[in-house]
């Protein structure tokens, strides 16, 4: 039996979602198609995959979605002015980049902070480590940097074995994981390995480019035999912060922030603040410059997510005259 909340009415799980088309699975592993009724079909929150939702059978086989259950996590993108679900329910977020030309570590931050908003946790996997043997150990220490605990695994597909072990062990039984990345690092070569069917076509990479073929085009939802769930989601590229908080920053930036409590003003931005403890831990050589440039870039991008095309350029006027005056000031 799967691991699901019980309910009155007959409970199921999104599996699958295109249009206005659904699948969804029952406890006893059993797949239905599923249509939402009218009210669900207006609404603002359509069910996503991962969601559970409760309803009817109809037509021996068919299932109707009347319910949208309470989701305990979230996974949403902005791309553009836009604020894209993803998936719901997800515990566990893979966020995948390949170790040769994928390899960007703010993109691995953008990745992190998405993944900490939606109230899941991250688990970092490089992929394709044979491509870049002699890069390899210092792109591990760099993404450790900006890690903080995060755990890092590497693999190659040469290698299913490891890449089973190192990944079975985040995929417990309560478990809903998502891999996220480009298209072509790897992601459903990953899931394939760790269900040992293959669940998604992977095509040969094409020559050369290190970029892989794009091959998944919809997100699905697979149960593992342990009840464990996955989901392969397509290149999830341009990756926005949809984030009305900081916490992602503060999350991402712990040296930052346990330095800024010593600012001496509470809203203090680290750029040409008086009695400034992070300018002052760069000064002294403490702290890497690049990681405030990185701060400030994700800062930034969360201000930006929540504001539309003319407050975003209002707020870059500003601060382009803002730069000006401290520099007259100096
Ligand atoms: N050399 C090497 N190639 C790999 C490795 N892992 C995956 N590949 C290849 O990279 C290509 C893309 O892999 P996929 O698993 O389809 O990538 P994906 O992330 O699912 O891509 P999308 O479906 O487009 O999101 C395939 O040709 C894989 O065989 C690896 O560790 N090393
Ligand atoms: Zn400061």
């Amino acid at each position: 039996m799967l691991n699901f909340p019980t309910e009155q009415q007959p409970t199921a799980r999104i599996i699958f979602q295109s249009h206005d088309h659904y699948q969804v699975i029952f406890n006893d592993r059993s797949v239905h198609q599923a249509t939402l009724t009218g009210r669900l079909q207006i609404g603002d929150d359509l069910p996503v995959i991962g969601d559970f939702v409760s309803g009817q059978l109809y037509d021996q086989d068919k299932f109707l979605i009347t319910a949208l259950l309470p989701r305990q996590t979230l996974l949403t993108r902005s791309s553009g002015q836009q604020k894209q679900v993803v998936a719901a329910n997800i515990t566990t977020v893979f966020v995948t980049m390949s170790l040769n030309a994928d390899f960007s570590v703010s993109r691995v931050e953008r990745y992190l902070t998405l993944a900490w908003d939606s109230g899941a946790s991250p688990v970092i996997v490089l992929t394709k480590a044979d491509l870049e043997p002699d890069l390899l150990a210092a792109r591990q220490l760099e993404l450790a940097e900006i890690a903080f605990g995060v755990p890092i695994i590497t693999t190659t597909n040469t290698d299913p074995t490891a890449i089973k072990a190192e990944l079975l062990a985040y995929l417990t039984p309560t478990t809903t994981a998502i891999f996220v990345g480009s298209s072509g690092v790897g992601k459903s070569t990953l899931l394939n390995i760790v269900a040992m069917q293959q669940l998604q076509a992977t095509k040969a990479s094409r020559a050369n480019d290190g970029k892989g073929r794009h091959t998944t085009t919809a997100r699905h939802l697979y149960y593992l035999a342990n009840g464990a769930a996955l989901i392969d989601s397509p290149g999830l590229r341009g990756v926005g912060v949809a984030s009305s908080t900081t916490t992602a920053a503060t999350q991402n930036f712990p040296d930052i922030t346990e330095l800024a409590r010593l600012c001496r003003f509470n809203d203090c931005q680290h750029r040409s603040e008086p009695g400034c403890a992070v300018q002052a831990a760069i000064t002294a050589g403490s702290l890497n410059p690049k990681r405030l440039t990185d701060y400030h870039r994700l800062t930034r991008e969360i201000e930006y997510a929540t504001m539309n095309s003319r407050q975003i350029t209002a707020a870059k006027i500003k601060r382009m005259v803002g730069n000006k005056k401290n520099l007259r000031r100096h």
